[in-house]
């Protein structure tokens, strides 16, 4: 390396190069003898604590680890290093108290592949500012937590029970029309457009959806993203990019539609507002940084993705505890048909239902259907009980440990609904109750879900008892969760039986 320089140039570069690696050192010494970083297991080189945790399970992993390091302590993924908090008073305290060093999103390399820092999702600082603002008012203004999304749901709600209908009582697999039902919600919201559940270029854009969640929480997808090099050799990563591609040009097709129809008097849905947004920018000659194509389709996408699968799972989960708990399921029932009887459900009957709204909250808890949420990444250097932590560490706000922390929950892994009924029966509030999250970068479309949750939950019980099929007893239903970013219940045979 240095054959071409003059003998007295090369060694003050080799002095300077000595110089650096003793500073390096010193450095590295004081500066970690002076912070308190977090405990953990200890570490292997190259492969950190790749061996110490089980990536089909990572949540899981973690949470024992939790018992061992307490609630916040720090594993290596290869050269990555991530901080966890566990338990409901550390995750508050972070993502509350410490709401801004928590609250940036970590970019992991796959993230970054598939979205490029555009959208809500996987981005920060301006971009995510706006896009996220510009999101919520939209929804908002577009009825999200309001009457307009109440109609749209239950439009599709009836186009659901008329599924299960044709079932006629026999054996079914509950998975896919409960998917197209909240795939066709958040498409109407964003398109103005909604698909039948038979059309085969509908179900394969939803099962690529399905397919994403599995995939980008996969344990070969988080190899790839502590040693990117690998991606090549991964099928998960080559099967995961041609969905998202798929998935992307069907979004393209369907913003190229709504552009060539543009009425900016006449906003149909979220793309028309993001539409007339920009163009209100550009008439103005206000500068426009960020309303440009690529933000519009990755936060159309970003919203297809993390409404669909989650809010689908939840009402997965509910026919599950239902036909596994068949006295639950009288009460719900028993209740329903006193307070709303035949009429459609609205939002509003939801306090009048105590023991309903109680079963739904616990389905919100026990289907944990975020374990991990998304990884956070801190935006400073931060103290947090008394470990310093370093800006731009990856930060796993460890929701299982949370839904399920024994201190806030009494035997946390069985289906109670009474946790969520005072002694006179009222429907009470849990504040350690983070499905959705907390801070900053909590779910953007809470109440758009909870909506959808109930009143799916509430109509389909209204027209149906769900069981086991014949054969299976309620303890031949099986809860084992099939685990990608998101928690799903196995697919497996349930009865839709008319009232
Ligand atoms: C039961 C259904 C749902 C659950 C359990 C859920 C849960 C979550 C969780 C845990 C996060 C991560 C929060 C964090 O990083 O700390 C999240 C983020 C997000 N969710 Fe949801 N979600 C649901 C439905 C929805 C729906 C229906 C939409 C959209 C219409 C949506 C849009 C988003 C977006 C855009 C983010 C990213 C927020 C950001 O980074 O600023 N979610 N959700």
């Amino acid at each position: 390396m240095f054959e071409d320089l003059q003998l007295p140039t090369s060694v003050s570069l080799f002095g300077v190069l000595v110089a650096l690696l003793v500073l390096h050192l010193l450095y590295s010494i004081f500066s970690s003898s002076d912070r308190k970083e977090p405990p953990g297991p200890r570490c292997f080189p190259l492969f950190g604590n790749l061996f110490q945790v089980d990536l089909k399970n990572l949540d899981q992993s973690l949470f024992d680890l939790s018992k061992k390091y307490g609630p916040v302590f720090q594993v290596n993924f290869g050269p990555k290093k991530m901080v966890v908090l566990a338990g409901y008073r550390t995750v508050k305290q972070a993502l509350v108290n410490h709401a801004v060093e928590f609250g940036n999103r970590e970019i992991t390399p796959a993230f970054n592949d598939l979205t490029k820092r555009h959208g809500i999702l996987f981005s920060n600082g301006d971009t995510w500012k706006e896009m996220r603002r510009f999101a919520l008012t939209t929804l908002r203004d577009f009825g999200m937590g309001r009457k307009m999304s109440e109609g749209i749901i239950t439009e599709e709600c009836r186009y659901l029970i008329e599924e299960f209908e044709q079932l006629e009582g026999k054996p079914f697999s509950n998975t896919k029309a409960i998917n197209y039902a909240t795939a066709n919600v958040i498409s109407t919201l964003m398109f103005a457009k909604r698909f039948d559940y038979n059309d085969p270029a509908f179900q394969a854009m939803v099962q690529r959806e399905n397919d994403i969640i599995l995939l980008t929480g996969s344990a070969s997808v988080w190899i790839y993203n502590f040693f990117p090099w690998l991606g090549p050799f991964l099928k998960n990563w080559r099967e995961l990019i041609k969905n998202v591609e798929s998935n992307m040009a069907e979004a393209r097709k369907l913003i190229a539609d709504l552009k060539e129809t543009l009425d900016p008097e006449k906003c149909r849905c979220f793309v028309d507002a993001f539409l007339i947004r920009k163009k209100q920018l550009e008439d103005s000659e206000i500068q426009n940084l960020h309303y440009h194509d690529e933000n519009l389709l990755y936060s159309v996408t970003n919203l297809l993705e993390a409404g669909n699968d989650t809010t689908a799972n939840t009402v997965k989960w509910s026919l599950l505890y239902m036909a596994k708990n068949p006295h639950i399921q009288d009460r719900v029932q028993e209740e329903l048909s006193r307070v709303v009887g035949s009429r459609q459900v609205q939002m509003e009957d939801r306090k009048s239902l105590p023991y309903t709204d109680a079963v739904i909250h616990e389905t919100h808890r026990l289907s944990n259907i975020f374990p991990i949420a998304l990884p956070h990444a801190t935006s400073k250097d931060v103290t947090f009980q008394g470990y310093s932590i370093k800006k731009g560490t990856t930060v796993i706000p460890l929701l299982t440990s949370v839904l399920y922390d024994e201190s806030e929950w009494e035997s946390p892994h069985t289906f109670n609904p009474s946790r969520f009924l005072d002694k006179d029966g009222k429907f009470t509030k849990r504040d350690a109750l983070l499905t959705f999250s907390a801070g900053r970068r909590m779910c953007l479309g809470e109440s758009l879900a909870r909506m959808e949750v109930f009143i799916f939950f509430t109509s389909l019980f209204q027209h149906f008892r769900f069981t086991p099929p014949p054969g299976v007893s309620e303890d031949g239903l099986d809860l084992t969760p099939i685990v990608g970013f998101t928690r799903s219940p196995k697919p497996q045979k349930l009865c839709a039986v008319r009232r």
